[in-house]
C-alpha cells in the first residue's frame, strides 16, 4: 500500500539559479533605466545644440530599445526554472495497466535521410521496453519512395530477430547500429553467458545482411522520391506467424500519404496529421510518441518515464505532452555550431516552471485527446459539426468516441473496408474542408509546426512537462557544417518570425489564455530573429562613427560610462554563469556567442526578410530538409574543431562582410584616435569592433590564415570586401546628416 502512494514524479525549483536570475534582473533593470535616462537627456541636448548628427544617435537608441525589449521578454525564462525526476520503478507491475502508445516517425527523402539511419530509428522504437502489443510504430514516408518502402519491409523482417533479442537480454541500447558498432553494448548484463554471446553473434550477422540489403536497395534513392503519387499504406504484423511460441511483436505501419503538385502538403505537420488519422483507425493509442527519422531511442524506458506523468492523477488530466530534449550522437568535443542546442534547453527549464515547455519537434509523448481537442466537444453535438472539424470520415469520428479501442481486429489483419478508409484519410484533399491544421492536429500556419502547435495547446489550458534524464532517451544527428546549421536556423527563424508577425504573436494572442510570463516566453522565442536589427546596427553604426569621429557613447570619464560597462560585463558574466551551471565549460560560452553572431548576421537576416515577404504574399515559406549526410573530409574537420565555411555565398558573405567592416573601422579608428587624442570620447566605439574581432577570430582564420578546403573561398572574401567597402562609404555619407 505504501508503495503505491509514493509519487511517480517530483518537481524541484532551482532555487540558487532563481535567486541569481532575479538579482541579475533587478540590477540590469536599474542600469537600463539609467541608460535610457542618459539617452533621452542626451538626445534632447543634441536636438538643441546639433553638435553631433542625430541619425546615428537615433539608430543606436533604437537598437538599445530593441535589445531591451528582447531582454525583458527573455527574463520570463529566468523567473522560475524547475527540474523534474521520474520513478518508473514505481509504475504498476501489471502491464495491462499501462496505456498503449503509437510511435510516429517522419522521413521525407532517402537521399538526404539514408534508409539505414531511418530503419535504425524504426527498430529502436519497436524494441521499446513496453508491452509489445501496446506499441504500434508508424513510418511516414513523405517521398512516397519504393526505396523506403522496401527498407521498411526489410526492417520488419529483421525486427523479428532484433526485438525478441533485446527483450530477452534486457539490452540497454536498442538501436542496432550503435549497439554493434559504437560501443553501445558496454552495459550488457549477460556478457558472460555463452548463450548470449552466440545469439548476439547470430544477430550481428543478420544485421549485416540487413544492412547489405538496404545498401543494394538504396542505389537510386534520389530518383525514387516523388511529389505526385497515390497513398500507400502497408500494415506489417505477425498475424501470419502461426507459431504461438513466438513473442508478440509491435505492429509496423508504412504510410506514404497522397501527394499532388496542385495541393499544399504542409510538410512535416501535414505528414503527422495523416499519421494521427490513420493510426486512429488502426491502433488508436491514447498516447503518441513523435520522432524524427534520425532521432533513435537511446533508452528503451522513455515510454515508462512518460507514464510517470500520465499515470499521475494530479498532473495527467491537464497534461498535453511530455517533452524530452533533443540530444545528439554526432557532437564533437568542440561543438562548434552549438549543435547541442543548450541555448534552447536552458530556456525550457524556465518554461517548465510556468506551465510547460513548447514542443521541440520530436521526442515527445503527446496525448491524442489534446490534438483532437475532444475535451471541448459536447456529447450531444451534431455529427455534421464534427465533420466540419475532423473531415468526412465517419470511422474517424467513431474512433474518437471509441475510448481508444483499436480498430485492428484481434488477428491484426487489415480488412478491405479499413484499407479503403485509411486511404481516404491519407488523401491529399482530406484536410481541405476541415479544421485539420487549423484547430485540430498539428498547426500548418508556420514551418515551425512545433512552436505554433504548442502555443495553441497552452492557450487552451493544457500544460506540458520537460524531463531531461541523465541517460538521454533519444539521440539524433545535428548539422556539422556551418552552412547546414545556417540553413536549419534560417528555417526556424523564418517560422518563428511568421508567428511573430501574425495574430498568433503570443503577446496579443495569449492574453487572458496564458499567464503573462508564459506569453513572454512564447513571444521571446518567436522574436529571436528580430535580434538581427539591433545586431546589424551595433555592427555598423558605432564603427562608421568611429571613423568619422562622432561620439555615440559616454566618455570614459563620464559617470554614465559605468552604466554601459556594467550592463556589458554583467550580461557576459550571466551568460557564462548559465552555461557553467548547466554543466558546460566556459569555452561553450564563447562558441555560443559566435553562433549567435553568425546566426544574426546571416540566417536571421533572411528569416526576417522572408517572413515579411511571406506576410506580403510575395514568397512562400518552405521546409528545406536538414542534410544528414556529410563527406568524410567535412566530418574530419568538424571532429578537429575546424570551422567549415563552404556553402552558399548568400549565407557566408554577410558574416565575412561584417567582420571586414569591423577590422577596417577598428584599425583606421585607432589611427584616428592616436592622431587626435580623443580616446576618452571614442573608447566604447573602439571597444565594440575589437570585441567582435576577438570573438569571431575564426572568421579571420577562415579568410586569411587557412588554406584548406573548408576556408572561406577567395571569391566570397573578395565579395565581402566589396560589400564592406560599399557599406562604409555610403554609410558615412548618410550618417553625417
Ligand atoms: O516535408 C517534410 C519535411 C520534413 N519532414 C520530416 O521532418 C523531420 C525534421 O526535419 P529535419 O530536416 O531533420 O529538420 P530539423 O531542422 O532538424 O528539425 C527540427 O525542426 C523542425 C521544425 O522546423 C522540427 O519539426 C523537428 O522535429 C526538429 O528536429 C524529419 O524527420 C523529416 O523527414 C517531413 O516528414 N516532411
Ligand atoms: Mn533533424
Amino acid at each position: 500500500m505504501e508503495k503505491t502512494s509514493l509519487p511517480l514524479n517530483d518537481c524541484h525549483v532551482m532555487k540558487t539559479e532563481m535567486i541569481i536570475n532575479r538579482l541579475h534582473m533587478l540590477f540590469i533593470g536599474i542600469a537600463l533605466l539609467c541608460l535610457f535616462y542618459y539617452r533621452t537627456t542626451t538626445l534632447s541636448q543634441i536636438i538643441k545644440t546639433r553638435e553631433i548628427p542625430i541619425l546615428p544617435f537615433l539608430l543606436i537608441f533604437i537598437s538599445e530599445l530593441l535589445f531591451t525589449f528582447i531582454w525583458i521578454l527573455h527574463q520570463a525564462y529566468r523567473w522560475k526554472p524547475v527540474t523534474r525526476t521520474v520513478y518508473p520503478e514505481r509504475l504498476p507491475q501489471d502491464h495491462e495497466k499501462l496505456p498503449p502508445v503509437d510511435v510516429f516517425i517522419c522521413t521525407a527523402d532517402p537521399s538526404k535521410e539514408p534508409s539505414l539511419g531511418v530503419m535504425n530509428t524504426v527498430l529502436s522504437a519497436m524494441a521499446l521496453d513496453y508491452p509489445p502489443h501496446k506499441i504500434a510504430v508508424y513510418l511516414s514516408d513523405d517521398g512516397g519512395s519504393f526505396v523506403t518502402l522496401q527498407a521498411t519491409r526489410e526492417a520488419w523482417k529483421f525486427s523479428k530477430w532484433w526485438v525478441p533479442f533485446c527483450r530477452k537480454y534486457e539490452v540497454q541500447n536498442r538501436c542496432p547500429e550503435p549497439y554493434f558498432f559504437s560501443g553501445g553494448d558496454d552495459d550488457d548484463k549477460f556478457i558472460s553467458s555463452s548463450e548470449f554471446v552466440a545469439e548476439k553473434k547470430e544477430i550481428e550477422k543478420r544485421y549485416n545482411e540487413f544492412k547489405e540489403a538496404l545498401e543494394n536497395n538504396s542505389v537510386n534513392a534520389s530518383g525514387s522520391v516523388s511529389r505526385d503519387h497515390a497513398p500507400t499504406i502497408e500494415v506489417m504484423n505477425d498475424s501470419d506467424a502461426k507459431d504461438s511460441d513466438k513473442e508478440e511483436m509491435p505492429v509496423l505501419v508504412y504510410v506514404a500519404r497522397e501527394k499532388r503538385p496542385s495541393h499544399p502538403h504542409h510538410f512535416k505537420a501535414g505528414a503527422l496529421n495523416v499519421l494521427i488519422r490513420v493510426s486512429a483507425l488502426v491502433s488508436n493509442a491514447p498516447y503518441i510518441l513523435v520522432l524524427d527519422c534520425d532521432h533513435y531511442c537511446n533508452d528503451p524506458t522513455s515510454a515508462r518515464q512518460a507514464m510517470c506523468f500520465y499515470l499521475d492523477p494530479e498532473i495527467s488530466p491537464k497534461l498535453a505532452f511530455v517533452q524530452f530534449p533533443q540530444k545528439f550522437h554526432n557532437i564533437s568535443e568542440h561543438d562548434l555550431y552549438d549543435g547541442r542546442l543548450y541555448y534552447y534547453w536552458r530556456k525550457w527549464l524556465g518554461m517548465d516552471g510556468l506551465g510547460g515547455p513548447s514542443i521541440s519537434g520530436c521526442n515527445l509523448y503527446l496525448k491524442r485527446e489534446a490534438l483532437f481537442g475532444t475535451k471541448y466537444i459536447k456529447n450531444d453535438i451534431d455529427i455534421s459539426h464534427l465533420k466540419k472539424s475532423f473531415g468526412s470520415s465517419n470511422e474517424l469520428i467513431k474512433s474518437i468516441y471509441k475510448n481508444y479501442q483499436p480498430h485492428l481486429p484481434k488477428d491484426r489483419k487489415i480488412t478491405d473496408a479499413l484499407e479503403k478508409e485509411v486511404q481516404l484519410l491519407a488523401s491529399s484533399t482530406y484536410d481541405s474542408q476541415s479544421e485539420w491544421g487549423k484547430q485540430v492536429g498539428f498547426i500548418y500556419f508556420s514551418v515551425v509546426e512545433d512552436n505554433i502547435t504548442s502555443e495553441l495547446l497552452h492557450c487552451q489550458g493544457w500544460i506540458s512537462v520537460w524531463i531531461d534524464p541523465p541517460r538521454p532517451c533519444f539521440l539524433g544527428s545535428c548539422p556539422t557544417i556551418l552552412s547546414d546549421m545556417l540553413v536549419q536556423q534560417a528555417r526556424w527563424g523564418l517560422g518563428l518570425m511568421q508567428i511573430s508577425l501574425s495574430k498568433y504573436c503570443a503577446l496579443f494572442f495569449g492574453r487572458g489564455k496564458m499567464s503573462t510570463l508564459q506569453c513572454m516566453c512564447y513571444a521571446g522565442g518567436t522574436t529571436d530573429p528580430l535580434y538581427v536589427i539591433p545586431f546589424y546596427i551595433s555592427c555598423i553604426i558605432p564603427q562608421i562613427c568611429l571613423l568619422l569621429g562622432i561620439p555615440l557613447y559616454p566618455k570614459v570619464s563620464d559617470p554614465f560610462f559605468v552604466v554601459f560597462a556594467f550592463i556589458f560585463i554583467a550580461s557576459q558574466l550571466k551568460h557564462v554563469q548559465e552555461v557553467v551551471s548547466f554543466g558546460d565549460s566556459i569555452r561553450t560560452a564563447l562558441y555560443e556567442q559566435r553562433v549567435l553572431m553568425m546566426k544574426s548576421a546571416s540566417c536571421y537576416l533572411y528569416a526576417t526578410l522572408g517572413a515579411f515577404l511571406d506576410k506580403l504574399g510575395l514568397h512562400e515559406a518552405h521546409f528545406t530538409l536538414t542534410n544528414k549526410v556529410v563527406d568524410d573530409e567535412q566530418a574530419r574537420r568538424y571532429q578537429k574543431g575546424i570551422y567549415d565555411f563552404q556553402g552558399s555565398p548568400m549565407l557566408i558573405a554577410p558574416i565575412c562582410s561584417l567582420y571586414i567592416l569591423n577590422v577596417a573601422s577598428f584599425v583606421l579608428g585607432i589611427a584616428r584616435i592616436i592622431q587626435s587624442h580623443n580616446a576618452n570620447e571614442l573608447f566604447v566605439q573602439a571597444f565594440i569592433p575589437l570585441f567582435g574581432i576577438i570573438v569571431n577570430y575564426h572568421v579571420f582564420e577562415g579568410m586569411v590564415l587557412r588554406k584548406d578546403k573548408g576556408r572561406v573561398s577567395p571569391s566570397v572574401s573578395l565579395l565581402s570586401v566589396a560589400i564592406a567597402a560599399f557599406t562604409l562609404f555610403f554609410g558615412s555619407l548618410i550618417l553625417i546628416y
